[in-house]
């Protein structure tokens, strides 16, 4: 066993490891980066990248055929070996990352493929080296895809998303488990390029983190394209004979294919987090908001369990490298995490529900508007569902949260996050210009709504 030493290591490129890997190398310190698949992790290779390249094809799709309505007739005949073609070529490199090597090489970082294990503090093993870092250690492992305990799907040639990023052909019949973003996302775009989707949600409803008027809208939605949305469905059993049969509520439902998206496992496993004195069995490492997580420790993204985002990740390694290089700076905080569900429309959602601010003992004030009301959304016509709502503290006159589902509605939230980050007062709201005809304009309708906060 030889061992290095180097100021840091970085267990784990996913987002945040790979800007913090940069960011301490291009500040003169002596970075590894380790990395046991692909540097960049999720995002770019079988998540946001990928799904949102497949999201786009999918979406032009729609509105040429909207254009029947709007313009004239517009003939659009789906091929899915254009966005397979582009899933390669553009989006992922066909699944090689020597840009994101290159990057991370010409700001100093030595990456070093295999699997890294913590081996006490300020200690990191890979295949018989041990690295140890004077500065410490960054966690950013991530996660893999969760697949439940369902009878039988182990055996079965079910997908993951990594397996739907890189269809190079579509099934003709397509069972989504899963009611959150990467189901609800995957589900609408293989439906509007033909596939027969049925949507199968264990839970009450889709999207169960946001409002339950976004859900309703989205449910809505997907029904209107033809996707079959089933909630409160717990699958019972897969079979598979090259068909796939699977057992919801006592039917039985066939379809070409199976795509899981129920969630993610994080990467917490034989990691040597029991040499740190961490409990290897739990789910997320704890940090504080600088994101130590012990001695010369930090732990960074997902398997913080402060939000499974690509921004959150981002976010949490600006803060780390702060702390590491004894910068000032704002301490970590979630009060105004924003997020977006790249649907169509989109449905976004900042800072608190309005049942998540009632249990933090908030005085609630909540204001809503429907977006076909406004202006935006009657000139829009076709796919113009959606809604504005705002979440208030009556008593601080601020709002704790906001929820926009609209075309757009991913950029809508800008204004709203400003607003429940800055802790911008209603009135001050109120008093401000939106611009006409915009979509951002019934958040306008949805403050009036709120009354006297
Ligand atoms: C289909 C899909 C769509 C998504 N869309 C969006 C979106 O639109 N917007 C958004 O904000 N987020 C999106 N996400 C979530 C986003 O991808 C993740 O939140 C993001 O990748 C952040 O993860 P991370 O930095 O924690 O690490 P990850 O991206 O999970 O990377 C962790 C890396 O660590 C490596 N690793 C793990 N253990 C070890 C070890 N012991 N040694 C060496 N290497 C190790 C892994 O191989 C991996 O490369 C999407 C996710 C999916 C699956
Ligand atoms: N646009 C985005 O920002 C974006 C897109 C995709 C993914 N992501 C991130 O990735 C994470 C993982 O996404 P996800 O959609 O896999 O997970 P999720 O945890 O958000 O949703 C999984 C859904 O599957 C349901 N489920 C779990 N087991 C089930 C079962 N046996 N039968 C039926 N339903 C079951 C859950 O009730 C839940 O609604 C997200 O939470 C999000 O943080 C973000």
């Amino acid at each position: 066993m030889s061992e290095q030493q180097v100021d840091v290591v970085v267990i784990g490129l996913g987002p945040g490891g790979e800007y913090a890997a940069q960011q301490l190398a291009e500040a003169g310190l002596s970075v590894v980066g380790v990395e046991k698949a692909l540097v960049g992790g999720e995002c770019p290779f079988y998540g946001c990248i990928p799904s949102k390249t497949i999201i786009r094809a999918a979406d032009a799709l729609a509105e040429a055929r909207r254009a029947d309505t709007l313009a004239g007739q517009v003939s659009a005949t789906p091929d899915w070996s254009v966005v397979a073609e582009r899933l390669g070529e553009r989006a992922t490199s066909h699944w090689h990352d020597d840009s994101h090597v290159s990057s991370l090489e010409a700001a100093g970082v030595t990456v070093v493929r295999g699997h890294g294990r913590l081996d006490g503090p300020g200690r990191v093993t890979v295949d018989g080296t041990t690295y140890v870092a004077a500065r410490g250690v960054v966690l950013n492992a991530g996660t893999e895809p969760a697949v439940p305990p369902i009878d039988e799907l182990a055996g079965t040639p079910y997908w993951t998303n990594r397996d739907a990023v890189r269809l190079t052909e579509l099934p003709a019949s397509l069972i989504v488990v899963g009611g959150g973003p990467i189901g609800l996302e995957l589900a609408q775009a293989f439906a509007r390029f033909g596939v027969r989707v049925t949507l199968v949600e264990g839970g009450p409803r889709i999207l169960a983190p946001g409002e339950p008027e976004a859900s309703e809208v989205l449910a809505g939605v997907l029904a209107a394209e033809g996707v079959e949305v089933l909630t409160g469905a717990q699958v019972a059993r897969v079979g598979h004979d090259g068909t796939f049969h699977v057992e919801v509520g006592g039917r039985t439902i066939d379809a070409d294919a199976l795509l899981v998206a129920a969630g993610r496992r994080t990467n917490l496993f034989d990691l040597g987090l029991e040499t740190v004195g961490l409990d290897p069995a739990a789910r997320f490492v704890e940090v504080d908001d600088r994101q130590r997580a012990g001695d010369r420790l930090w732990a960074i993204g997902d398997i913080t369990g402060k939000g499974q985002f690509t921004h959150v990740s981002m976010y949490q390694g600006a803060v780390a490298v702060r702390d590491l290089l004894g910068q000032d700076g704002p301490a970590a905080q979630y009060r105004s995490l924003s997020w977006v569900t790249f649907t169509d429309p989109e449905a976004a959602q900042v800072g608190l529900t309005e049942q998540q601010a009632r249990d933090a003992g908030i005085r609630v004030a909540t204001g809503r508007t429907a977006i076909p009301d406004s202006s935006r959304g009657w000139l829009h016509q076709l796919g113009n569902e959606g809604l504005v709502k705002v979440v208030a503290d009556a008593d601080r006159g601020i709002l704790v949260g906001a929820s926009v589902v609209s075309p757009a509605g991913g950029e809508v939230i800008g204004l709203l996050a400003t607003a429940v980050h800055a802790e911008v007062p209603v009135a001050t709201l109120k008093g401000m210009h939106f611009a006409y005809p915009t979509f951002h304009r019934a958040i306008e309708s949805a403050l009036a709504d709120l009354g006297d906060v």
